[in-house]
């Protein structure tokens, strides 16, 4: 069985001439103990796709099932089987690390001594601290301390919302290497994110733009599905070598791709044309390599198109 199953979800705010649609009909499926990303930029729908998923928003249109439950009709059930991160800071400040745990632990009637086993690896990292106030951790170790409280609970399915958002990269990592465990543990676990490069640490990812779910694949089947040819484009004066790109012919798009350009090329292109082109327009050390498409490549393609 499915453990989140949307169909066509609707979500609209605001009324008359000032309806704002954040939702046009989303539908698909995580299964169970899979780790399903949404990967959207900021405004595209993901806090509202997840806040009716855990029960917290009404849908205007459609359905959605988590764990076989309804989640209009079931909400109190769902309550009980979900964990929730939400983007904003979900903790309380004043409490310390210890007193939070043990809110969140009591709200649900259960202990942290029941549930150890399941937050121990995450949750030994921050207890050193148990006697600081939520406040006063920095960012990754708030992260951790909210993940320990979404899952002092036990919960079969575990939304996150933006967990990763203002992170910084070796925190960004290290989580991914705690969702990865849990997984292990069977959780099936929703994440979304702004960033298309942590799309390769999902089984599964979804793309969401403008309410709109534009992909749902494998990260692999992403990739396999960009279908054009891709380059790699270096020259010594990048700002001017992109503009240039932009203005041939037999390159449909192009843009800034960490060290390289990256060129997608209409079929029949020719590479010493290219090198030929760029020289003329007085481009020196020009490299350029025929690559295979990252999933960022993809995903942009997917948005322009
Ligand atoms: N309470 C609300 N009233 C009016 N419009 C809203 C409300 N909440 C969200 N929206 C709008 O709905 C759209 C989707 O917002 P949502 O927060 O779900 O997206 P998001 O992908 O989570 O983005 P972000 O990371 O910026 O929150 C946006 O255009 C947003 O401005």
């Amino acid at each position: 069985m499915p453990s989140v199953v949307a169909e066509n979800i609707v979500k609209k705010y605001g009324k008359k001439k000032d309806i704002v649609e954040a939702l046009h009909g989303i539908s698909f499926q995580a299964e169970e103990g899979e780790l399903f990303g949404i990967i959207g930029p900021d405004g595209a729908g993901k806090t509202s796709l997840f806040r009716i998923l855990t029960t917290l928003l009404l849908p205007d249109g459609g359905s959605a099932t988590v764990d076989g439950l309804d989640v209009v009709k079931d909400f109190k059930a769902i309550r009980n089987r979900v964990g929730y991160m939400p983007g904003r800071f979900s903790l309380y400040q004043d409490l310390t690390v210890a007193e939070n745990m043990e809110f969140f632990a009591t709200i649900f009637n259960t202990s942290i001594e029941e549930n150890y086993d399941l937050v121990k690896e995450i949750y030994s990292q921050i207890e050193p601290f148990k006697d600081r106030r939520a406040g006063k951790l920095s960012g990754g170790m708030k992260q951790k301390l909210a993940l320990s409280c979404a899952l002092i609970h036990r919960p079969s399915v575990l939304f996150l919302d933006e967990p990763t958002t203002g992170v910084d990269a070796v925190s960004r990592k290290e989580f991914w290497e705690m969702l990865r465990k849990l997984k292990q543990q069977g959780i099936t676990i929703l994440v979304s994110t702004p960033y298309m490069d942590e799309a390769s640490m999902c089984d599964r990812v979804a793309l969401l733009q403008n309410g709109k779910l534009l992909s749902v694949n494998t990260p692999a089947g992403v990739r396999a599905s960009f279908g054009k040819p891709l380059l790699a484009v270096r020259g010594t004066d990048m700002l001017l070598l992109l503009t240039h790109l932009k203005q041939f012919d037999s390159i449909a798009d192009a843009y800034p791709f960490g060290e390289y350009h990256h060129a997608v090329m209409r079929t029949g292109y020719d590479i010493e044309q290219l090198r030929n082109y760029l020289q003329q327009q007085g481009h020196k050390e020009i490299e350029i390599q025929t690559i295979e498409p990252d999933i960022e490549d993809c995903f942009m393609d997917l948005m322009k198109n």
